[in-house]
């Protein structure tokens, strides 16, 4: 069956890119996009064939152009769409960071109740699923622990979904750990964002695309993990994996490595 893949945030760097991702499949079909502030004149430069419809208004959108709504869009944006989504019997593909654990467990219950499948990752990226993984298995031998994640300059939400999700899942395992109590600062904010313990740090420049360093400290020791997204191709094979799976689950699950 030819699956129709509506891509809410089409003209933003990583909607290009899965635009001429699912244009490359053969077995999805790209229908309409939801880009805010394209204009018809700018479908060439989109990549937009003839029959794609293209929205500016999610309100206007035909809950039948499509069954996989695949979001690459903002963190104020998100969490509506996906109700839409949810709402009109598309399966959400979310990349899009900044939903609240709050916002992902409201989803979560709708998808069950309306069985329908989606998937939520905060990284498409191979290397940053392993990270991850790699991460939680390290903080249960190493507690001391921070978070550096460095991203291009126009990244709008910090820190990156990719280490929000890390320090969770290093918090759901790390020993019982005590931070030192009589800690100095004199610069606002020098020492981070705080998780439950865990600090994570937000680097904003130019030239960066998408990185993040696991710290783990220990007596005389310490290991350093590390990945890079050189490219947002990177992303898309894991993708491509979601589109292809997301029809046969039958609520959303969270997180790349639970689909693969
Ligand atoms: N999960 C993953 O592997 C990855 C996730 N991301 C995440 O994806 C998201 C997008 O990143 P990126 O492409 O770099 O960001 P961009 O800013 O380049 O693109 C965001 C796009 O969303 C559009 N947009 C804004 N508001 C709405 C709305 N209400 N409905 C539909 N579209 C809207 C913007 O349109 P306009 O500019 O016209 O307002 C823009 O084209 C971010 O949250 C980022 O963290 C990024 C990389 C990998
Ligand atoms: O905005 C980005 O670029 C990225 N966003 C995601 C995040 O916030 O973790 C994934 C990746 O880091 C790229």
């Amino acid at each position: 069956m030819m699956k129709k893949v509506l891509i809410a945030g089409a003209a933003g760097a990583m909607g290009q890119k899965a635009v001429a991702l699912v244009n490359s499949l053969t077995d999805v079909e790209l229908t309409a996009v939801l880009a805010p502030h394209a204009t018809a004149d700018q479908r060439a430069q989109l990549q937009l064939g003839p029959q794609v419809k293209l929205y500016q208004d999610r309100a206007q959108i035909d809950p039948k152009v499509a069954d996989i709504w695949l979001d690459f869009t903002v963190p104020a944006a998100v969490y509506e769409n996906v109700r839409f989504a949810l709402d009109h019997g598309m399966a959400p593909v979310v990349g899009t960071t900044g939903l609240t654990d709050e916002q992902e467990a409201q989803l979560v219950a709708e998808s069950k109740e309306k069985h329908l499948g989606g998937v939520i990752a905060p990284n498409f990226g191979m290397s940053a699923v392993l990270l991850m993984k790699f991460a939680r298995e390290a903080a249960k031998y190493f507690p001391d622990v921070e978070i550096i994640e460095m991203h291009h300059a126009d990244k709008k939400d910090a820190p990156s979904g990719t280490a929000l999700s890390t320090a969770k899942l290093i918090d759901q395992v790390r020993p019982k750990h005590e931070s030192s109590p009589d800690e100095v600062t004199t610069l606002d904010h020098v020492r981070g964002g705080d998780y439950h313990g865990i600090k994570v740090h937000s680097v904003r420049l130019p030239g960066y695309v998408a990185h993040e360093q696991v710290l783990f400290g220990g007596t005389g020791e310490a290991l350093t993990l590390r990945q890079d997204s050189f490219d947002r191709q990177s992303f898309m094979s894991g993708v491509k994996v979601a589109l292809e799976k997301v029809l046969d689950l039958d609520e959303l699950v969270i997180g790349l490595e639970n689909i693969l």
